[in-house]
């Protein structure tokens, strides 16, 4: 049972870096749970402090001479602990719930009392993640209604109430064998939200919003991670907070030594990022970082997350190593193809929108312009590189296939006729569009449409007529455009 503690109170006052990572230390290896609510209300106290409440003006130098990292006292979250443990065992009639395992209206009646508690404005600022925002300006995104959900269960003593994250959601898991699911939060913009209800409905659809029933399934452990991950260094577009991300870079690497993120590839991949802005010495470099994400979603998630290959990709394109980077996006696009594009997968559209029509375009105009450096140009007359990018944008029409909303419009077209065109036509000719034969397809290989011509899929270039039906029930949409555009180009 976690409860505010003298061995907890001992740390206090805080007053730097080192004295924040003891208390988390202490926590992470104490003998009972970390207090989910108490971390979160020191890590927001923080946060809120050197981002948005700095205590010096941010312009003038003498910023440079006064440390400003702040005093947290233990009496401000003391207040604040008590504040939430009196809404939370306030509202919630637990001689209702005498059940061993937590029930859907349990866990719903727990989403309702922070939910009722939220402010109208809008959510989608930043710094608003952790119980310090709830509780002193009753305002949480969609990631921290979730968290705050655990943290309330974790008072009331739920502990079968655990915390599931996608790439662009969150919800709870609960119940005896921890398989019950629960929307606890809303998501995106103009959604009505789905709390109370299990997400099987919304696995079934194939979206990447849920990952395919691939998401990561937090331990009490991993919810410190989450919330560690979760914090935001920005104080401006422009501006990070040094001290910030200094703190979640050191509570990462404690995290990461405790093997508390070999199951969190986004945690990975976050950690990678800092340590690209400021190395640690001594540590694993970045590329190494995003390395082991990718590998922990081989392992633990049947490779079907995305962003430790974009994590990668965007990292090798800072460092214009732009062959690699472009073998990155066809593995991001290879983990897209097995899904299904569906409304809410907005996020992720996005991110596949920025690699085909703005970095891959900047690659090639980049390596056209600057043709003394040999080893960029030849990037042209590569068949390897050129191949990849037909894989990634055959990744993006596998996931159009058989959805619901179509993704490619006609500005992809001429984008991907831009960058391909750049490519020298013996090149061209020499790659072998067949797709690896161990490779696990979307479809079954008897849906598979087009005939197999000396080794190479032949794609029925006359855009085919699918049925309408693609056997998921769903109007399909026809085989892509863009597709015919490829074949057509090849001919050329
Ligand atoms: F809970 C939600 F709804 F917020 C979903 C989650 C998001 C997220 C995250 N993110 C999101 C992805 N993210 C990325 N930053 N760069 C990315 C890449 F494009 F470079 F890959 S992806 C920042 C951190 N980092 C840790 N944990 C989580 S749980």
């Amino acid at each position: 049972m976690a409860g505010f503690k003298d061995r907890d109170k001992r740390h206090f006052p805080l007053t730097d870096t080192s004295s924040v990572v003891k208390l988390f230390e202490d926590q992470l290896k104490g003998s009972n749970e970390p207090n989910l609510a108490l971390l979160s209300i020191t890590l927001g106290c923080i946060e809120n402090a050197l981002t948005l409440n700095r205590s010096v003006p941010s312009t003038d130098d003498s910023t440079l001479l006064r440390p400003i990292f702040p005093v947290v006292d233990l009496d401000t979250v003391e207040a604040l602990y008590t504040k939430f443990e009196t809404l939370v065992k306030g509202s919630v009639d637990l001689t209702k719930y005498p059940e061993e395992y937590s029930s859907r209206d349990l866990v719903k009646r727990i989403s309702d009392v922070i939910w009722s508690s939220l402010s109208r404005s809008f959510k989608d600022k930043a710094h608003l993640q952790s119980l310090y925002s709830f509780l002193t300006g009753n305002k949480l995104d969609c990631f921290g209604v979730a968290f705050g959900v655990v943290a309330a269960a974790q008072l009331l003593g739920r502990n079968d109430i655990h915390l599931a994250l996608s790439e662009d959601h969150a919800w709870v898991v609960f119940g005896e064998d921890g398989t019950d699911t629960a929307e606890v939060t809303w998501h995106g913009k103009g959604n009505e939200d789905k709390r109370g209800q299990s997400i099987a409905l919304s696995v079934a659809e194939k979206s990447w919003l849920y990952l395919n029933g691939q998401p990561v399934i937090c331990n009490r452990l991993m919810e410190v991670a989450a919330m560690v991950s979760a914090a935001n260094p920005s104080i401006s577009m422009t501006m990070d907070s040094i001290e910030m991300g200094a703190l979640q870079q050191e509570l990462l690497w404690l995290l990461y030594d405790e093997s508390h993120l070999s199951k969190y590839p986004m945690a990975l991949g976050n950690l990678g990022d800092l340590e690209e802005i400021s190395p640690t010495p001594g540590r694993p470099p970045p590329l190494s970082l995003f390395q082991e994400a990718i590998s922990s979603s081989v392992k633990n998630y049947a490779n079907h997350h995305v962003y430790p290959y974009t994590y990668m990709g965007g990292y090798l394109y800072r460092k214009r190593r732009y062959k690699e980077a472009i073998k990155c996006w066809a593995e991001a696009s290879n983990v897209i193809r097995k899904f299904n594009y569906t409304r809410e997968d907005e996020e992720i559209y996005k991110e596949f929108l920025e690699i085909a029509n703005e970095l891959i375009p900047n690659i090639v105009k980049a390596v056209t312009l600057n043709t003394l450096d040999h080893e960029q140009l030849n990037l042209l007359y590569d068949p390897v590189v050129y191949g990849d990018i037909l894989r990634f944008y055959d990744g993006i029409c596998e996931w159009e296939e058989g959805s619901s909303t179509p993704v490619l419009h006609v500005g992809w077209a001429q984008h991907l006729t831009f960058s391909l065109n750049k490519f020298d036509p013996r090149t061209r000719a020499k790659i072998d569009v067949g797709k690896d034969e161990d490779e696990e397809d979307k479809k079954s290989d008897d849906e598979e449409d087009g005939e197999e011509v000396d080794g190479k899929k032949v794609v029925d270039n006359k855009g085919g007529v699918q049925d309408s039906e693609n056997g998921k029930g769903k109007a399909a949409v026809q085989k892509d455009p863009l597709k015919v555009v490829v074949e057509e180009m090849k001919e050329v």
